[in-house]
């Protein structure tokens, strides 16, 4: 079976195409592909933070379908970051700069931006649909139907949250410098994410935003399935959408917004149909760092002894890219 290495700001994938696999592949067995793969400690050259398997779209109207399995084998409903990997691959095999690709919940629209630096070639994807319904959220705070910049006390006694779905559900908090570097975003999230509190017993993405200047801010995010990552797309756009509602002093719809994260930096877009609802393009890289070939009933048991790994230039021209920042 063949895969390839990708990121968006670092946030790390394997892209696997149904068409590389030398078997088709059960629910159970994909779920364990991922985790062995995934594997930060034993996985395939230093594991990622997820599988972006690519199959056939539900008819002509999209050219794949995207599906996120997490590091630990859960499945997302979105993949910021990896969606414009994913359009990147879909778009060189069939020769087309914009696009539609199928998710769990919505057919987004992505085309090609113009490159971040030389060899920094980008992509950009629709993130919608956006809910802050609770159930939408599967969050549950007694008596709250949403919540918008609010404490929730069993989190913090300070710390005002919003959440929102994207559809992938995000908590979101505006902090300092201090709180942006420091070690609560890793005791609420690990606590958000145990599969046993009361508000998320699914989980959820938590993410913590420094404003440093008008329409420009940096996303540090712990992703459900995952933990730590470089950086979360959907993260980067859920929290650009919040930081437009409450800093609309400071940007308006549709302007440019420079979203740093420790992985990079994206731009993102905030926009508002006439319906009233937001969606949001996610503008950032699409690095091809590897093509890997590997042996696919030892892949399943987490041998990856025989995995031939065929390295891009591309990651090199990224680092200098970061470097310039
Ligand atoms: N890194 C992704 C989000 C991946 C899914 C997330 N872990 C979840 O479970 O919702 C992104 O770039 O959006």
């Amino acid at each position: 079976m063949k895969m390839i290495k990708v990121h968006g700001s670092g946030n790390d994938f394997f892209i696997l195409d149904e068409k590389q696999l030398d078997k088709s592949l059960s629910e159970e067995e994909l779920k364990q592909l991922a985790r062995h793969v995934c594997d930060r400690r034993n996985g395939l050259h230093g594991g990622s933070d997820g599988i972006l398997y690519v199959t056939k779209g539900h008819d002509d109207s999209v050219v794949g379908k995207m599906r996120v399995i997490n590091a630990d084998g859960s499945e997302a409903s979105m993949c910021g970051n990896g969606i414009r990997t994913v359009a990147r691959y879909l778009s060189e095999q069939n020769n087309l700069t914009d696009f539609k690709i199928e998710t769990m919940y919505a057919d987004l629209e992505v085309k090609k931006a113009k490159d971040f630096a030389p060899n920094v070639v980008a992509f950009d994807a629709e993130i919608s649909p956006v809910s802050f319904a609770a159930n939408d959220l599967k969050m549950h705070i007694d008596g709250k139907t949403k919540l918008f910049d609010e404490v929730v006390p069993e989190l913090s006694k300070t710390l005002k949250f919003s959440a929102v779905a994207v559809p992938n559900p995000h908590m979101i908090t505006f902090v300092n410098h201090e709180e942006l570097i420091g070690p609560e975003l890793g005791r609420i999230a690990t606590y958000l994410n145990n599969g046993k509190n009361p508000i998320f017993p699914d989980g959820v993405n938590v993410s913590f935003v420094e404003v440093l200047a008008n329409n420009n801010i940096f996303v540090r995010t712990f992703e459900r399935g995952v933990g730590f990552t470089n950086a979360c797309g959907t993260a980067m756009s859920a929290s650009s959408l919040i930081y437009s509602l409450l800093y609309a002093r400071h940007t308006n719809l549709e302007d440019l917004i420079a979203v740093h994260n420790p992985g990079g930096m994206v731009n993102t877009k905030v926009h508002q149909r006439e319906n009233k609802s937001y969606w949001m393009s996610l503008i950032g890289n699409a690095t091809f760092v590897a093509e890997v070939e590997l042996e696919q009933e030892k892949a399943l048991t987490g041998d990856f002894t025989d995995a031939k790994w065929i390295a891009t230039a591309e990651q090199s021209a990224y680092e200098d890219f970061v470097g310039s920042l």
